[in-house]
């Protein structure tokens, strides 16, 4: 790839994960994505972040193309995980930085990783800032946004936001910018990016973007560490008012029913209680677990105000896809849901108090269950979609419809 100049002396210089992969070893990133490192030349020639080790020989292509990789004076490193962090030793082995800016919880992460000797190390603070010439650099720790680590570089003269993975989305493309892609594909990459990553933190969202404008920073382009590049007010506001969104979590007038099935009896259970849904005037997804991976299910779950889990019992408990599942989703800590359990079983049937369980310790709102011995009859079926219709009724009051 070519580097991109995304403002006068400040080059994109990335490497493109162009298939469907396993991102950060737990979710499906369908459309690919990028890894981006940006280096600035001005006085100290600065290079933000590194990318991912499988693309050594690419990122060191790229980067040769603006500048001698010896010649480069500062390394801001502003999250070590891995797909960032991933080539950071070998640089520091070439370029011999005169400094590597980090945030204090960075600098103990480049400890555990690299376990560095003699590393010229600089942790920075909160508001602290330093000059490469012609401009400076600030920098904001956003612990836990998504690591206690994670920072981000400010550039007052660029009106630059190197957000690292913030507002980072799964999109492997030729644009680099946001106005080049459409819209509501880009949104849909970003709440993905959210709602597997993000999500627990929103908390910490919410408190970094009252930060970002309280400090009333002059942001007129956002560039993360995966995706396009947000330039512009427009797209910059769109960023911004995007994670707001999500980080709110308000509660939709959707609802998505998850559920996995030996011999089809919770399947059928599933589609009934859809029907409930539907006359209440909840638009419905059906999720099959063999049919989609957890993290595509996770988005939906994100998306939902109502979350219904079906599982037939299997040796006294739920069958492990649906565990998986209930594992994944209570990891993310959404907020704002209602509830409910639902299955088939043929003798002890634990499987909707296994669920419920799992369920209320997210703090859901929970509806009754339903539980069928067997293969469900009409009356069984009815009762199903009674549970849509309590679940959609309650979903409506809960968002005031
Ligand atoms: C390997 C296996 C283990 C099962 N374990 C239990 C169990 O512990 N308790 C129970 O009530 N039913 C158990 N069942 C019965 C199923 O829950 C029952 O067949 C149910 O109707 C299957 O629903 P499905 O068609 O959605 O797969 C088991 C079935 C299988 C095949």
């Amino acid at each position: 790839m070519r580097p991109v100049e995304i403002k006068k002396d400040v080059f994109w210089v990335g490497c493109i994960d162009w298939n469907g992969i396993d991102f950060h070893g737990y979710s499906v990133a369908r459309f690919g994505t990028t890894y981006n490192a940006y280096l600035v030349k001005d006085e100290k020639i600065t290079l933000f972040d590194t990318v991912k080790a499988e693309f050594r020989d690419e990122f060191l292509d790229i980067l040769s193309q603006v500048v001698n990789i010896e010649d480069i004076d500062y390394i801001v490193a502003n999250h070590l995980e891995p797909d960032h962090g991933g080539l950071l030793a070998e640089l520091v082995e070439r370029a011999k930085p005169e400094k590597i800016f980090c945030s204090p919880m960075g600098q103990r992460a480049i400890e555990a990783h690299f376990h560095p000797q003699g590393w010229p190390i600089e942790a920075m603070k909160s508001g602290s800032s330093i000059s490469l010439g012609k401009r400076t650099v600030q920098f904001v720790e956003t612990r836990m946004l998504h690591w206690p680590d994670s920072m981000l570089s400010y550039i007052p003269e660029d009106k630059l936001l190197i957000s690292n993975d913030a507002f980072g989305q799964n999109v492997a493309a030729s644009e680099r910018f946001a106005d080049e892609l459409e819209r509501g594909f880009l949104k849909r990459r970003m709440m993905e990016y959210y709602a597997n990553i993000v999500v627990p933190y929103s908390p910490v969202v919410e408190k970094t973007l009252d930060g970002v404008a309280d400090l009333k920073l002059d942001i007129d382009m956002i560039a993360p560490d995966h995706g396009v590049i947000f330039r512009g007010t427009e797209d910059v506001n769109f960023a911004l008012d995007t994670y707001r969104e999500f980080a709110e979590q308000k509660p939709a007038n959707r609802a998505v029913i998850v559920y996995d099935t030996m011999w089809h009896s919770t399947e059928k259970m599933a589609k009934a209680i859809a029907d409930g849904l539907l006359d209440e005037g909840v638009s419905v997804r059906i999720m099959h677990l063999k049919s989609y991976h957890h993290s595509e299910v996770m988005t939906e779950v994100f998306q939902a105000g109502a979350v219904l889990v079906g599982s037939p019992t299997h040796n006294n408990g739920i069958l492990p896809l649906v565990a998986d599942m209930l594992t994944y989703m209570k990891g993310l800590r959404p907020q704002n849901k209602i509830g409910a359990a639902f299955g088939s079983f043929g003798w002890s049937g634990e499987c909707v108090k296994t669920i419920t369980e799992w369920l209320e310790s997210m703090s859901f709102e929970m509806i009754d269950p339903v539980k069928t011995k067997h293969v469900p009859d009409r009356a069984s079926l009815d009762e199903c979609v009674e549970l849509g219709r309590a679940v959609g009724k309650a979903l409506k009051a809960k968002i005031g419809a």
